[in-house]
């Protein structure tokens, strides 16, 4: 199978070796395309690779009827529709370390140019302009880098501002005193960071809790003087109030490598003196594009040859020595969730899945997101994947639940699925037999040793005596061979399951004799 793949940005062409070297994987580089075009020939590929140029908006995902992955190289990942990509069972994956090495220097590089006006000096001179008196600047050393957002980046950031002998003062909802105190640096609230900071850096996701998370009220807190860097996105710093905080002289300086809308041609924020830009290029360097674009293709190609990826953004990420211990329980759970919702009629309202033995010591939301995929496809059908299993569960309004339980009933490991509706709770356990491979061992309370593949017969009956029998002689009448068969009671004469494999689909008239017997009480056939 050859695999479609689109480079809608530029990246890196040493990055995409691992690409250009795959087998059955075909590259289209195109990055003059219209966001129209790209809506037009986007149905034709497997994977999108892009950096921040490329909107993958929700009516482009739309169009991408054969879309499996999208892969961002470089961390943020707000120009790609991360829900719609999830409702269509797109997984994101995107490149969050190459580049971090590159984006601190980059805000280092900013504060230093900030605070010696670097940029001004030059361009003065360049308009042949010897101006000493104008562009004298502040020494960093003693002085206080506020921080806000406290991760890849912003870590690296305080590192290095550390080594010019400020004092570094951050905020992020992940830092404790104690890892502060372990990091040499102080820390405080945002209020406390906004107040006590001469340079304040922001290094936060955009999201809608960090939209203007700067905004008038928080440059109300700060010092007068203060200076204020932007190398993470347009929009966590509300523009607006930056030019008015500015032209009021609260804020000396600032220095943005990104904005609200890019690109731009004319910003009102670059005719103030007191501003230095650059036109995003935090991670422009040669260094970062390689790393990102490598990372980037490397996990398209594992995704797209069904191996683990190592950076989903839109799936938890999950280590693979658990995912080599979970793996073989996949085709199981996501077999005991197809089996099971063919025993209930009535809408689901709530999943239990109950883990135990082997299965109690390990990471099963992988698992948890497989059974629910099975249950699922009966009706959503096969754009039920690993991605959106979940967001479908919870749109229609399914309640899961996992726990790991100590129950194994005898067995080394035991995977329960109960579904509840409105009507009645219907269950089913399986089993991974070492060497043996998956088994169906229990429905509901009746025990049994099946292997869940194929086309299989469920009868609930009243155990009487030539129920078989006359179960037999419909099916071979149709000429349809029973491959293996269990049956277990609830007691003598009472209500029994009888189990088949058949080796052909039975269509529903063949369905409807068996119901026609005085003693079968429910007849379902499910394919697995
Ligand atoms: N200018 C450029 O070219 C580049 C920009 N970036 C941007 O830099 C930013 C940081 O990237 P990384 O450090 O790799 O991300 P990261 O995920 O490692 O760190 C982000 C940190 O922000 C913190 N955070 C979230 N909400 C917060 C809030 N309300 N207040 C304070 N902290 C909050 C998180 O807890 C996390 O520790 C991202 O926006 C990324 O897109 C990244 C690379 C290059
Ligand atoms: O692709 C780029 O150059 C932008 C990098 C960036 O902003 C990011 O990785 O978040």
């Amino acid at each position: 199978m050859t695999f479609n793949i689109l480079i809608a940005d530029p990246l890196s062409e040493d990055g995409i070796q691992p690409l250009q070297d795959s087998e059955n994987m075909n590259l289209v580089i195109d990055t003059t395309s219209s966001p129209e075009e790209l809506k037009h020939k986007i149905g034709e590929f497997d994977a999108l690779l892009v950096r921040s140029q490329t909107k993958v908006t929700r009516e482009l995902i739309q169009e991408a009827r054969n879309l499996k992955i999208i892969g961002r190289a470089g961390v943020g990942v707000d120009n790609i529709d991360l829900d719609a990509a999830t409702e269509h069972g797109v997984i994101v994956v995107n490149a969050p370390n190459g580049n971090t090495n590159s984006a601190a220097e980059h805000t280092m590089a900013m504060i230093m140019a900030l605070s010696r006006k670097i940029p001004q000096a030059f361009l003065a001179l360049k308009n042949n302009q010897w101006d000493r008196k104008k562009y004298v600047g502040v020494e960093l050393k003693d002085k206080t880098l506020g921080i806000v957002g406290l991760g890849r980046i912003g870590a690296e950031v305080a590192s290095r501002a550390k080594g010019q002998r400020m004092n570094v003062m951050a905020y992020d909802p992940f830092l404790t005193e104690e890892k502060a105190e372990e990091m040499g640096i102080r820390y405080g609230t945002l209020e406390e960071v906004l107040a006590a900071a001469d340079f304040i850096t922001v290094h936060t996701p955009l999201m809608k809790e960090t939209r203007h998370l700067i905004d008038s009220e928080a440059f109300s807190l700060m010092k007068p003087g203060v200076q204020i860097i932007n190398c993470a996105r347009g929009g966590i710093i509300d523009e607006d109030a930056l030019y008015e905080a500015i032209l009021s002289k609260k804020v000396a300086g600032a220095a943005m490598d990104v904005f609200e809308k890019e690109p731009f041609l004319d910003h009102k924020l670059l005719t103030l003196p007191e501003v230095i830009a650059t036109p995003h290029l935090g991670a422009s360097t040669v260094e970062a594009q390689e790393n990102v674009a490598i990372d980037v293709s490397k996990d398209v190609i594992r995704f797209l040859t069904g191996e683990l990826v190592q950076n989903p953004v839109n799936l938890p990420s999950v280590a693979k020595e658990i995912m080599n211990k979970i793996e073989p329980y996949f085709n199981l759970s996501e077999k005991l969730g197809l089996f099971l919702i063919h025993s209930v009629t009535d809408p689901v309202e709530e999943v239990n899945i109950h883990y135990a033995g082997d299965l109690s010591e390990v990471e099963v939301a992988p698992l948890t997101r497989n059974t629910v995929k099975g249950i699922l496809k009966r009706h959503l059908g096969e754009h039920v994947n690993d991605v959106n299993a979940l967001y479908f569960a919870e749109r229609k309004g399914i309640t899961i639940h996992e726990n790991k339980t100590s129950k194994t009933r005898g067995f080394t490991n035991l995977l329960t699925v109960e579904i509840k509706t409105k009507s009645e709770t219907k269950s089913v356990a399986g089993t991974l037999l070492n060497g043996l491979g998956p088994r169906i061992v229990k429905v509901d309370h009746y025990s049994v040793d099946v292997t869940p593949e194929g086309h299989m017969i469920v009868i609930h009956h009243q155990d009487q005596p030539g129920v078989i029998g006359r179960m037999g002689s419909i099916l071979a009448e149709h000429q349809i061979n029973i491959a293996t068969m269990q049956v277990d009671r609830s007691d003598v004469g009472g209500e029994a399951i009888m189990m088949l494999k058949v080796d052909r689909h039975m269509d529903e008239e063949q369905l409807n004799q068996l119901k026609e017997l005085n003693e079968i009480h429910d007849v379902t056939a499910i394919d697995l």
